[in-house]
């Protein structure tokens, strides 16, 4: 599926999220600058003299340097499935989120991208509101799915997590069996009623999850019996057996072998008939495999977003072709 685009050639939108129409403006600006994004050339110029973190004579700090840069690509869609628009994370006082606008598209598969620290973890976490959990990380900005405010102080986070649900590194099936880590979503969301119908949300999930035809025959077997990449296409079953719109992804195959990281790949392209899909990566080839854009991320800053055949052989910005030619990493 790589390189095939549901969301290619979608036009910068006018859009009717709230206070977004001064930084619409500038995002439609960028394509037309032709100075790769940055309002001052010299800025990158600098970090990319003196090495990509040393912004040499510039006496402002990375962050406000950062701060200068403007996102380039296509940041907005008219498909947008979740927005997210200025927003910033801090832990503590330590900014890892730097004014971040951009949306994921309804069926799309997004991949992140960008060196270690970058705070790809950090935004996936703001899309579910997964940060919360972390007493010292505050959220500013707009983050919305469909249109409505997720940081709303009204929004009940566990429908909301149901709604966007979260695969991680290193997969994590409850101490329960294997039918049980399925049901579990669907019996404390109240979504059946009856033993019957649970059983087929568990084997329709397991089934969306390619794992049905491993496990059939032993659902009362521990989830935690399975293999690693057994237990994260679990994992991903147990995400999708609430129906999920969003399923994030955070590294999903850095535990596993090449043979489970490719049952993987596979499983996110069928996925994304049904679901958006934002996806966490440190490979390369595994950004290029499975998404349809993707997002370079640099010291908390988007630096672009684009059709992923585009960033990987053409990109817009200096510091994405730093980053895809080894360059910094
Ligand atoms: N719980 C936390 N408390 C304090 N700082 C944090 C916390 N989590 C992340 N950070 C910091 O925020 C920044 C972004 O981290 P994040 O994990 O989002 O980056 P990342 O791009 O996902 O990194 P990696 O690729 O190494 O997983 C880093 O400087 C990191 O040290």
């Amino acid at each position: 599926m790589a390189f095939s685009s549901n969301v290619r050639g979608n036009n910068v939108r006018g859009n009717n999220v709230r206070g977004n129409n001064a930084r619409d403006s500038s995002l439609r600006s960028n394509n037309t600058r032709g100075n790769n994004g940055l309002r001052n050339k010299n800025v990158l110029s600098q970090a990319l003299q003196g090495g990509i973190n040393d912004y040499g004579r510039d006496q402002r700090s990375e962050t406000e340097v950062i701060r200068e840069i403007d996102t380039v690509g296509v940041p907005l869609l008219d498909t947008a499935k979740m927005s997210m628009r200025g927003v910033d994370v801090f832990y503590g006082e330590k900014q890892a989120i730097v004014d971040v606008t951009m949306d994921i598209g309804k069926n799309e598969v997004i991949a992140m991208i960008g060196p270690s620290g970058c705070g790809k973890s950090t935004i996936l976490r703001c899309l579910n509101r997964m940060n919360d959990t972390i007493d010292h990380c505050r959220v500013e900005g707009g983050l919305f799915l469909e249109g409505q405010d997720i940081y709303d102080p009204k929004m009940d986070v566990v429908p909301l997590r149901a709604r966007v649900g979260m695969v991680f590194q290193k997969p994590n099936p409850f101490p329960k069996s294997i039918y049980d880590n399925v049901a579990y979503g669907p019996r404390i969301h109240g979504l059946v009623s009856r033993r019957i119908e649970l059983d087929e949300i568990v084997e329709l999930s397991l089934r969306k999850a390619g794992l049905w035809d491993e496990v059939k025959d032993r659902l009362d077997g521990p989830g935690t019996g399975l293999s690693g990449g057994q237990q994260q296409r679990l994992c991903i079953a147990r995400t999708i057996a609430v129906s999920p719109e969003v399923i994030l992804m955070d590294e999903p195959c850095s535990a596993l072998d090449p043979i489970a990281t490719a049952r993987i790949e596979e499983l996110i392209a069928e996925l994304s008939q049904n679901f958006t899909i934002a996806i966490v990566t440190h490979s390369m080839q595994q950004a290029a495999r499975v998404s349809h854009r993707t997002a370079y991320f640099h010291l908390g800053k988007l630096i672009e977003v684009n059709d992923t055949e585009k960033v990987f052989t053409n990109p817009d910005h200096q510091l994405t072709e730093a980053y895809i030619t080894g360059r910094i990493g």
